[in-house]
């Protein structure tokens, strides 16, 4: 089968690879779709994540959908023919947080194209059976592909407690936080206010359904004026802009929450302890996800959250390189690989 491999920043190289075979508790997945994440792409330019380095031929690549074309001997749940969504990070099941179901904090995490564990930017990938999710009929593979960011996304709302009649504003619309409005609004949040730089980020917000979007420059004036000078009752920080983190607590109402989503590429930022508790705000940090994949496909399936709305452009895998060129103009928000055909 055939492979797209990252052999240093801004090179792939294409490869011949056997075709893996499942374990009994696995599945072979022609994989379909393929999202291009931020992470992919910080990869393709740096060669690593902070500790995480490229140093062997990596295949990027975490969200994505297929089909299903062969079951090892112990699945009973899937068959060959139907279509999945992967989740990528499959934890190591044993360990401490793993037992308290808090299995997105595994230290034993595999994931998906974070070295040295390989993606899906490949023809077939065998994956734990338990995590993949069979899509139903009314959501394409290109939107099963997309339960990745949408993950992200229903995590964030569950760290902030998003719930009936909040005002929550997201800094940052990249697929994160425009994802995040989204869910927001499925949750019962009646106001979402979203904050970005770049317009055309804005005006897709807004034609998304925001209540309110703004120019960061304009920020806490913006929210003073929707919230009578309260504050809204949780802002999600999606954007890892230092001034953003450090920005959320004058936007925040005393009593509200705080979740930190967007990574800053150093911790330079800081917040005001002082000021966290004096007004008893709650901050938390979101990592990935867990127990998110049902939710997502139930999303997409009601109608409730649209994630094709937000694909710019589809490229073929024999065009990965010019498609993660796109990728990168801070214009684009979601670029999709069709990694084999549809059928
Ligand atoms: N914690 C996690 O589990 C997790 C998972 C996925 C992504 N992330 C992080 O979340 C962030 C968002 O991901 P993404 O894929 O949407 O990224 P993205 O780069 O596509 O979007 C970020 C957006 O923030 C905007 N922005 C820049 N400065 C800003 C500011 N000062 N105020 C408001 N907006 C500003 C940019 O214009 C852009 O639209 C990234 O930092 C990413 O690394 C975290
Ligand atoms: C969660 C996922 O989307 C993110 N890019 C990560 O690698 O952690």
């Amino acid at each position: 089968m055939q492979v797209a491999v990252l052999t240093e920043p801004g090179e792939f190289e294409y490869r011949e690879r056997d075709r893996p075979v499942p374990d009994a508790d696995e599945v072979l997945v022609r994989v379909g779709e393929v999202g291009i994440c931020g992470s992919d792409v910080h990869y393709y330019e740096h060669g690593r994540i902070g500790d995480y380095v490229v140093e062997s031929p990596l295949v990027l690549g975490h969200e994505a959908a297929g089909e299903v074309v062969e079951t090892g001997r112990g699945v009973t749940g899937l068959a060959s023919g139907d279509r999945v969504a992967m989740e990528p990070g499959v934890p190591c099941r044993r360990c401490a947080y793993c037992s308290r179901g808090e299995y997105n904090l595994c230290p034993d995490v595999t994931f998906m194209a974070t070295p040295p564990d390989d993606g899906a930017f490949a023809e077939y990938v065998a994956w734990p059976a338990d995590y993949c999710y069979r899509l139903p009929e009314s959501v394409s593979t290109r939107e099963g592909s997309l339960c990745e960011p949408l993950s992200v996304g229903i995590h964030v709302c569950r760290r902030g407690a998003v719930g009936l009649g909040d005002s929550v504003l997201v800094t940052g619309a990249g697929p994160i936080g425009l994802l995040v409005a989204d869910v927001a609004r499925a949750a019962g949040a009646t106001d979402v206010l979203v904050a970005d730089p770049v317009d055309r980020k804005r005006d897709l917000a807004s034609a998304r359904g925001a209540d309110v979007t703004v120019d960061p420059a304009d920020l806490t004036e913006a929210v003073a004026a929707h919230t009578d000078g309260l504050g809204v009752d949780v802002v999600v920080e999606a954007s890892g802009a230092p001034s953003a983190i450090e920005g959320t607590l004058d936007c925040v109402r005393r009593g509200g929450r705080v979740v930190l989503v967007g990574l800053a590429s150093e911790s330079t930022a800081s917040l005001d302890t002082l000021a966290l508790v004096d007004d008893e705000i709650d901050v938390r940090g979101s990592f990935r996800y867990r127990d998110t994949y049902p939710a997502a496909v139930s999303l997409l399936a009601d109608g409730s959250v649209d994630v094709a709305g937000l694909v710019d452009f589809e490229a073929s895998l024999a065009d990965l390189g010019s498609a993660f060129e796109r990728a990168r103009d801070p214009e684009t928000v979601k670029g999709l690989v069709e990694v084999t055909t549809r059928r």
